[in-house]
């Protein structure tokens, strides 16, 4: 039996490129950019007015003058209105464009204006105030984005004021969620007192769409003929295939054997861990398909989904490795096997900024009504068994 950090290693030796594609903006949040952005002008591309008020110039006050006879008034979206005398003034709104002669903004709240002359109050004033220059943010040609960061909401912002409507982003894995086992019916049908609902593939579905992918499903009975059948096509079909269920001793775990005789070298089989001991994983030789074939204990499958599967996912993404957080335990804890354990936990920062897991035990893997109670697993090294209050171990966190 390999540790976790051996099966990490071996998982992360088969990091895959699956190309690139177009998607309008609007589509590509969480994507991961594949070109980089440039400004296509200056940000912003003119004088921008950021209070509402008048536009004058500095010197006019300089010299004295207090009363400013209001030329015109312009709106953002607006040509500018240039100032004729020195007296004068032009009403002026957040975002239009500063006229050439004016060099400064005075907004209302220091103002008092009537019939169609604006009088300053006593403020402190400085020239070129309440303006946001041309080119303050970003020259025209500078880069905005840079490819290999995540599409977040603010890189929509700047692909839409730079006019990318199309966005070029890494392609996602095509992921086929096998479930298998014939107590299993569907979330629709009512099952017998010894049958249970499906939800392992739901699961897996969900935290895949929180990373854009759109995986397919497909349930598998306990038939050894048929698993081999329905693995091969899929072996095919997809570039990755997450199971739970079926892979430990049961006289029914028909599937480390089919995905053997489909042509799918294991890779290892079985992790030094609790839960999910029962891990296998494994290459297809020719399609160079990936198997992640999860224990079908939810718990058991959510846990390795996280900790393997996204980690493998953030690595062909070209993505930086996820930022190792680190929880001080709550409790003092105790764990006999000589296994990894992944507890899972609850986090509550104290008044130091610690980080502080309280573990919520449940009943095992197959307790899934837990994980909706906590929100992360505490990794707590395999030697020891006793785990004292305020020691320090690594955290991940599976509700961000
Ligand atoms: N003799 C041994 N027995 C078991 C061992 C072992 O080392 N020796 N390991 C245990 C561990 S640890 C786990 S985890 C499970 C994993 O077994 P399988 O991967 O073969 O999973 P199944 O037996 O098919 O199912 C286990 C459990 O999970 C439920 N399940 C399965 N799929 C789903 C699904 N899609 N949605 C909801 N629930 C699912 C299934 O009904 C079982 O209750 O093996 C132990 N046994
Ligand atoms: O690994 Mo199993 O998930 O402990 O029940």
């Amino acid at each position: 039996m390999i540790t976790v950090a051996e099966a990490e290693k071996l998982v992360l030796a088969q990091v895959r490129e699956y190309g690139t594609q177009t998607l309008p903006f609007e589509q590509a949040l969480g994507y991961v950019l594949a070109e980089d952005l440039k400004a296509d002008r200056d940000l912003p591309p003119f004088n921008r007015v950021t209070m509402d008020g008048i536009a004058l110039k500095y010197a006019s006050v300089k010299k004295g003058i207090k009363i400013f006879r209001i030329k015109a008034t312009q709106a953002a979206g607006e040509k500018p209105v240039e100032l004729a005398q020195e007296d004068e003034c032009i009403e002026i709104m957040t975002g239009a464009v500063l006229p050439l002669s004016a060099d400064t903004v005075i907004r209302y709240e220091d103002l008092e204006i009537s019939e169609g002359k604006a009088t300053l109050l006593p403020a402190e004033m400085k020239q070129g105030q309440n303006l946001h220059l041309r080119g303050a943010d970003k020259k025209q040609g500078d880069m905005v984005a840079k490819a290999g960061v995540v599409v977040s909401p603010a890189v929509i912002s700047l692909a839409a004021s730079i006019g990318k409507s199309q966005l070029l982003v890494k392609t996602v894995p095509r992921v086929m969620i096998i479930s298998s086992g014939d107590e299993l019916v569907d979330v629709d049908e009512t099952p017998s007192s010894f049958q249970i609902r499906k939800s392992n593939s739901y699961t897996i579905k969900a935290v895949l769409k929180k990373h854009n992918i759109n995986a397919d499903l497909l349930h598998i009975p306990d038939d050894p003929v048929i698993t081999r059948q329905k693995i091969s096509n899929c072996i095919q079909n997809y570039d990755v295939l997450l199971l739970s269920g079926g892979i430990s001793m049961g006289r029914f775990d028909y599937i480390p054997q089919a995905l053997e005789d489909s042509g799918v070298e294991k890779l290892f089989h079985k992790v030094a861990q609790r839960p999910g001991k029962p891990f296998w994983f494994g290459r297809h030789g020719q399609s160079g398909a990936l198997v992640f074939a999860f224990p079908g204990n939810p718990v058991a499958t959510f846990m390795c989904l996280h900790r393997y599967f996204l980690t493998w996912l953030n690595a062909t993404l070209g993505l930086p490795a996820k930022k190792v957080t680190y929880a001080a335990l709550g409790n003092d804890f105790t764990f006999k096997p000589e296994l990894r354990y992944f507890l899972q936990v609850t986090l509550q920062t104290n008044e130091q900024a610690q980080l502080i897991a309280i573990p919520v035990e449940g009943n095992g893997s197959g307790d899934f009504a837990n994980l909706a109670d906590t929100e992360a697993f505490l990794e707590l090294p395999m030697e020891r068994s006793e785990f004292k209050k305020g020691e320090v171990f690594r955290v991940w966190r599976f509700t961000d």
